[in-house]
């Protein structure tokens, strides 16, 4: 569309470089990675995470290595570690819940704790974990392994791992009350791309309107591959299917206030929605700074559990830079390597693919709209 008469200003050179040094940083991590076995790798996460912030790399790595290579050799270790994962991820106080069936309450071993440079995201919610049991209760959280989906966030430049081992993101609408906001898809979209997360688009509070109504813009989400499910918390339209999608996974769940999550995770499991919307009253104030997520199980002979923390239930788009945006986008994508300038923002430039393909309708204008919506209101502004 191009309505706009953009009012963006060229990104600096230091943002375009700060930009390209982000993804070399990306590559040259992926080269390291094959250097270490895959026990050293996964304790190494969070150090590889504060050296792309810190540069601190070698001298780090060096010492991080040894230091697991002696905790390996620790003739001490016990043998019979016990598996599990960790619910919730408190300083000194971790609660693990083992594959037995046990809640432990869990300190960390040292080693593992001086592996984190900053002190933080030793263990997070969702990490797997082997303990060594002290008592019935508690024991020692001796081993972390490699992380997977890993929802995380930047705060003054050091990136904070809030959840581990998430399978996929549920990105809850409502169909009406409050009335449906596509931007607000697109952007929690944007989030779990961002994170590489699978996102499944859940669109509650269907007996309120006719489906029919909303099986355009449903088109427009499947056309680039994401799944959406209609459900009804109220008349358990797709209940089942919403079991289904959280049976033997770890789910996260945003979406704007009063859409019905907990409501859903209650049609799902009575109690489970009550319990998170209890930690999201606790955390009222917090809720932009909020880092620690707790693991709720659910019932399900399949296992399963769901993650909450209102920093995932508002899951914003963090530390996201102007140029990264189309590159997160699966339909505007395809075209970003076309435009006549290198550094289009495809808003207001000559001959910019994107804006081709929207006038001639290969990219649902709509999403184009939110696509500049965020740039000029959000991105471009500060
Ligand atoms: N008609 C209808 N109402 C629903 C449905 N699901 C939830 N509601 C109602 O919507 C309101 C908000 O539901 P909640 O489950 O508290 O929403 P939430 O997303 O958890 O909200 P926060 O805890 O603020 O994040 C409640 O009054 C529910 O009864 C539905 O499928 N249909
Ligand atoms: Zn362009």
């Amino acid at each position: 569309m191009g309505k706009k008469k953009s009012n963006r200003k060229n990104p600096s050179k230091g943002e375009r470089v700060n930009f390209r040094k982000r993804y070399q940083g990306r590559v040259r991590d992926g080269d390291l990675t094959r250097e270490f076995n895959q026990g050293e790798q996964d304790s190494l996460a969070d150090v590889r995470q504060s050296e792309r912030v810190s540069g601190k790399g070698d001298l780090t790595r060096k010492r991080t290595v040894s230091q697991l290579k002696d905790h390996e050799n620790d003739p001490s270790r016990a043998v019979d570690l016990v598996a599990g994962r960790v619910l919730r991820a408190h300083g000194l106080a971790n609660t693990v819940l083992t594959d037995d069936g046990q809640r432990l309450e869990c300190s960390i071993r040292q080693v593992l704790k001086s592996l984190s440079i900053d002190g933080r995201g030793t263990v997070v919610a969702g990490d797997r974990v082997r303990v060594r049991m002290e008592t019935e209760s508690t024991g020692m959280i001796e081993h972390v392994d490699p992380r997977r989906g890993v929802i995380s966030r930047t705060s003054r430049g050091q990136q904070h791992v809030i959840a581990a081992n998430v399978d996929h993101l549920l990105i809850v609408a409502s169909a009406a009350m409050p009335s449906l906001k596509p931007v607000l898809i697109d952007r929690f979209l944007l989030s779990a791309e961002q994170c590489d997360l699978s996102p499944v688009i859940i669109i509650n509070k269907c007996d309120l309107v006719d489906p029919v109504t909303l099986q355009q813009l449903v088109g427009v989400y499947a056309s680039m591959g994401y799944r959406t499910l209609f459900t009804s918390a109220q008349s358990g339209v797709n209940i089942d299917s919403l079991r289904e999608l959280l049976a033997g996974k770890q789910t996260a769940v945003a979406g704007q206030s009063g859409v019905g999550k907990s409501s859903l995770l209650n049609a799902v499991q009575p109690g489970l929605g009550l319990a998170v919307s209890e930690v999201s009253r606790d955390n009222q104030k917090g809720r932009h700074t909020t880092t620690s997520a707790q693991l709720i199980p659910i019932t399900d002979p399949r296992g399963g559990a769901v993650f909450d923390t209102p920093g995932i239930r508002q899951f914003q788009l963090w530390d996201i830079s102007p140029e990264e945006v189309s590159g997160l986008m699966p339909d505007i994508r395809p075209y970003v390597g076309q435009c006549r300038y290198a550094n289009c923002l495809h808003l207001a430039e000559d001959d910019c693919s994107v804006k081709n393909a929207v006038a001639d309708g290969r990219i649902d204008a709509r999403r184009y709209d939110a696509y500049c919506h965020l740039l000029e209101d959000d991105l471009l502004k500060q």
